[in-house]
């Protein structure tokens, strides 16, 4: 279990954590999302002892890092795939890890065969590739067996089928009552193994909840098909509803009334309707609304990068 509470961080004068309160509870896996330079690794360092806060605490089983008698086997993280020397091989690196530790040695095969970097243990992590490098960082994490397990960003750089795995282990081991706090910004892979969505801006949190719930809105947008498309489109327009309508001349997408309301419409009208189905938003359109303003660095779309083009050339 890991217990956030009012932690605040500044760096240079400038805060980077603004009080964040949140819990990452035993056999669940929390998604811990947030726009670039939200504060995600800066908290994960603090609950890791890596840095020191200037208010609040962050804890693990109810104590600060520092205090855990047995740091590697309540906590794993994986903060930086980078973190081994390039001379060292898997197993090298892994067992004098697990020697620090009075971790049993036949640990390190275990975890190697677990992350399926058994056919490279010997090789130096020097030719590795960041999906091979993130997969000993995995290794790194599980060794201890920890109840609490803590990855930043785990999926950069693994295929596919390495994103597959992951999705399956990051399941068990949150199926095994372990607490699973992952961070990423691939919102189709957090839709899939979440079961808690933590959201923070400008260190702050935004969201912190079930992802159901996250996903939930009163009104949501319905999927209409209705060969009277025109006229129940009046019909649901005079009731305040906004419809768009598409390429196709019988579907349109309302907004403004429930799927139960605009069937009563229809059926009022003896108007048949051939699909009505309200459509829950995904979570990176969830996300990306609820960011929207805590976004401090945004990327140029095409259009604006399209003006720029056009203002250089006229300052030639
Ligand atoms: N040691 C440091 N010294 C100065 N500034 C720092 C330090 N660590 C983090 N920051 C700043 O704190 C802010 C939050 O950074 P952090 O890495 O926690 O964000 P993040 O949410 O993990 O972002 P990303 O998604 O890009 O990884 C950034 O503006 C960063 O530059």
């Amino acid at each position: 279990m890991i217990e956030v509470r009012d932690l605040v961080k500044s760096y240079g004068g400038r805060r980077v954590l603004d009080g964040l309160t949140f819990t990452a509870e035993p056999g669940r896996v929390t998604a811990f999302l947030g726009p670039n330079g939200a504060g995600k690794s800066t908290t994960l360092r603090m609950i890791l002892g890596l840095g020191i806060p200037d208010a609040g605490h962050a804890l693990v089983n109810g104590v600060r890092y520092a205090e855990l008698r047995d740091p590697l086997r309540t906590v794993g993280a994986l903060l930086d795939a980078s973190a081994c020397h390039p001379a060292r091989s898997p197993r090298a690196h892994l067992t004098w890890l697990a020697r620090t530790q009075r971790i049993p040695a036949a640990r390190v095969d275990e975890v190697l065969g677990l992350v399926g970097l058994a056919p490279a243990a010997r090789r130096p992590v020097r030719g590795f590739s960041l999906g091979m490098r993130q997969r000993l960082g995995i290794a790194v994490a599980l060794l201890g067996d920890p109840g609490t397990v803590i990855l930043d960003e785990p999926m950069n750089g693994l295929d596919p089928e390495g994103i597959q795995w992951l999705r399956g282990l990051l399941r068990a081991l949150a199926d095994e009552g372990r607490t699973v706090l992952v961070s990423s910004h691939l919102m189709r892979e957090m839709a899939v193994v979440a079961d808690q969505v933590l959201v923070i801006g400008r260190g702050r949190v935004l969201a912190d909840g079930g992802l159901t719930e996250f996903l939930e809105t009163d009104l949501p947008p319905v999927r209409l098909v209705t060969p009277r498309l025109d006229e129940l489109s009046r019909a649901l327009r005079a009731e305040g509803a906004r419809v768009t309508h598409d390429s196709d001349p019988h579907r349109a997408t309302v907004t403004g009334l429930t799927s139960a309301r605009i069937g009563d419409i229809a059926a009022q009208n003896a108007w048949s309707v051939h699909e009505l189905t309200p459509v829950r938003p995904s979570l990176e359109e969830a996300y990306m609304r609820l960011t929207a303003e805590a976004v401090e660095y945004r990327s140029a779309t095409a259009a604006s990068t399209k003006k720029e083009a056009a203002s250089h050339a006229s300052l030639k």
